[in-house]
């Protein structure tokens, strides 16, 4: 580890270092609002140019693992996030994971709902398409563990606090859902995973000896939580959060990561 004492560079700069010294170093994301700025049409997201040329450079790397963990399900993160497969994927906020990077296709964890789990999504997703009726411009997502109702897109944006704090309610209304608003969402899931078991499960399979975070949700603190005190979090954007660092916007983190690439470069030289 670098002595940061009477060390005058920023904060992040120096916590940079420190990850880029790891003998194992892993660095996982969320998507939305970190690696990819916010769209009306969720299909269209996709992660900054420059994150994902830093991404890729990582990947290059030895000892070096890249990981993904958001509450898109797994079907997208593959086709859309690591078309290769070199990355490790956490899908549907936890509930789906990807460890073929790692040659461990066996650890993956398929979704596989009760039949009791397929009748709650069909009622949680009955419920959205009426709020979705109600609200002209609002959307439904269908998502292998839930139903969100999208609100980005509503023709009147007045009345999203109000139509978005209905869907909580109606949501509430069914035992077992569990409900999580997000930015212009309110997601549901039939299944009680979170990030905090997508990064514990990244962190033991890849021996890390350093793990770096970024999220900017609400969601995201449950990985953030499962940092250790030599791990590196970074909060993007405003909202509370345990990371020690944050950053203002998905553009700014693209910069940081490209920081990372050059300093764990040297640092494997
Ligand atoms: O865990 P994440 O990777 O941050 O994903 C969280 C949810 O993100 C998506 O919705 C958000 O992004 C959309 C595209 O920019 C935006 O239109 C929407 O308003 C945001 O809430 C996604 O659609 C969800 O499935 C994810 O769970």
């Amino acid at each position: 580890m670098t002595d940061t004492h009477d060390d005058a560079r920023p904060a992040l700069e120096q916590a940079l270092d420190r990850a880029a010294a790891a003998g194992t170093l892993l660095v996982a994301l969320d998507f939305d609002g970190t690696l990819a700025p916010f769209t009306d049409d969720p299909g269209d997201s996709r992660a900054l140019p420059e994150a994902q040329t830093a991404l890729e450079q990582l990947l290059a790397l030895d000892r070096t693992y890249v990981a993904v963990i958001s509450g898109r399900p797994m079907h997208f993160l593959r086709a859309v996030v690591d078309p290769d497969g070199r990355m490790l994927l956490s899908g549907s906020h936890g509930a789906e994971l990807h460890l073929d990077a790692l040659g461990d296709a066996a650890a993956d964890s398929e979704l596989r709902l009760s039949p009791a789990q397929q009748d709650l999504l069909g009622r949680a997703t009955a419920l959205v398409e009426a709020q979705v009726a109600r609200y002209p411009g609002s959307r439904l997502e269908r998502k292998p563990t839930g139903a969100a109702f999208h609100t980005r897109t509503m023709v009147d944006q007045a009345s999203c606090a109000r139509a978005e704090q209905e869907m909580i309610e109606a949501f509430e209304r069914l035992d077992g859902l569990k409900i999580t608003p997000g930015q212009h969402v309110v997601e549901s899931s039939v299944h009680s995973a979170t990030k905090g078991e997508g990064i514990t499960a990244f962190m033991q399979a890849t021996g890390a000896e350093v793990t770096l975070f970024a999220g900017d949700d609400v969601t995201d603190e449950n990985a953030m939580r499962e940092l250790g005190p030599d791990d590196l979090g970074i909060k993007v954007g405003s909202g509370e959060s345990t990371a020690a660092h944050r950053v203002a916007s998905p553009a700014e983190l693209a910069g940081v990561l490209a920081r990372l690439v050059e300093l764990r470069r040297t640092a494997l030289s």
